[in-house]
């Protein structure tokens, strides 16, 4: 089985991946797109790209390709701990600009605030990303944010540890395919859910409301719910929704066709475990 992930080696998909996939083989790709182009296309059984992070938030683009793509579900979630490194070239002395993911980048907004206020920026499209450009071009006064084991493979050196603004950083990963099955793993449950998709019918007082009243009366308690702008004018969202339990076939297959009824437009992106995988 193959899987793709957001590459390239030493990501923190990749630690993920790894540890979810010790067997399979892992294929690299330069972006969460890719990442989910390769399952649509059939060139990968799954993928393994980030979701939230307890810092940041969102991944917004990952929520935005599960809205888009056709028939990509959810198969499993997995979380895992995030420690960020500030890393350069061996033969440098100092840098002028930063290079990482925007995710890591905004994770350790308030040290580089505190430390490097006037350093430069660039996102790239991943941290390992970054940090195999530093070690490529020693020329460049570059610095990148990154694992430690990407510190190792692409032989960089760590000038500040552990640089995450809370020591407590965790992102939540998840495995895409176009099976609805879910996927069980071998690390500890930390919850159940399904996730939808739901666009509203037309603007009317009291819209969203009449849809959370549908998970409400059943209780159906909600785990999540976030907006995201549809991109075709401004004060259009769809809202990703997570129910936390257990598929009640009767209720929640009710719950739907009432939403339907309304004239809302759902999704089903998944129903799957959470686990919790090492640091
Ligand atoms: O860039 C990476 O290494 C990724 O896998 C994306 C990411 C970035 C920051 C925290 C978690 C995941």
């Amino acid at each position: 089985m193959k899987i793709a992930y957001l590459g390239p080696q030493a990501s923190f998909t990749q630690l993920a991946a790894s540890q979810i996939f010790p067997e399979n083989e892992l294929i690299a790709e330069s972006s969460i797109l890719d990442c989910f182009n390769a399952v649509k296309n059939g060139e990968v059984d799954k993928a393994v790209v980030p979701l939230e992070n307890s810092i940041e938030g969102t991944v917004s683009m990952t929520l935005d390709y599960l809205y888009d793509f056709e028939n990509i579900f959810i198969q499993t979630e997995a979380i895992m701990p995030i420690s960020h490194q500030l890393m350069m070239h061996p033969a440098n002395e100092d840098f002028s600009k930063i290079i990482s993911h925007p995710q890591a980048l905004a994770q350790t907004f308030h040290f580089r605030f505190n430390h490097y206020k006037n350093t430069l920026t660039q996102d790239y499209s991943s941290t390992s990303a970054a940090a195999k450009l530093v070690s490529e071009n020693p020329q460049e006064k570059w610095a990148a944010i990154a694992n430690s084991y990407a510190a190792k493979l692409y032989g960089l050196k760590v000038i500040h540890k552990n640089i995450q603004d809370f020591e407590q950083n965790h992102t939540k990963f998840i495995i895409i395919s176009k099976k609805r099955t879910s996927l069980n793993l071998n690390f500890p449950k930390s919850s159940e859910k399904t996730s939808l998709l739901v666009t509203l019918p037309e603007d009317h007082a009291g819209g969203l409301h009449q849809v959370l009243s549908v998970f409400a009366w059943r209780k159906m308690n909600l785990s999540k719910i976030e907006s995201r702008t549809m991109k075709k004018n401004l004060g259009n969202y769809f809202f990703f929704i997570n129910v936390a339990s257990e598929w009640h076939p009767v209720l929640s297959e009710n719950a739907l066709e009432e939403l339907r009824l309304f004239g809302a437009d759902i999704k089903f992106i998944g129903h799957y475990n959470e686990y919790i995988l090492e640091d």
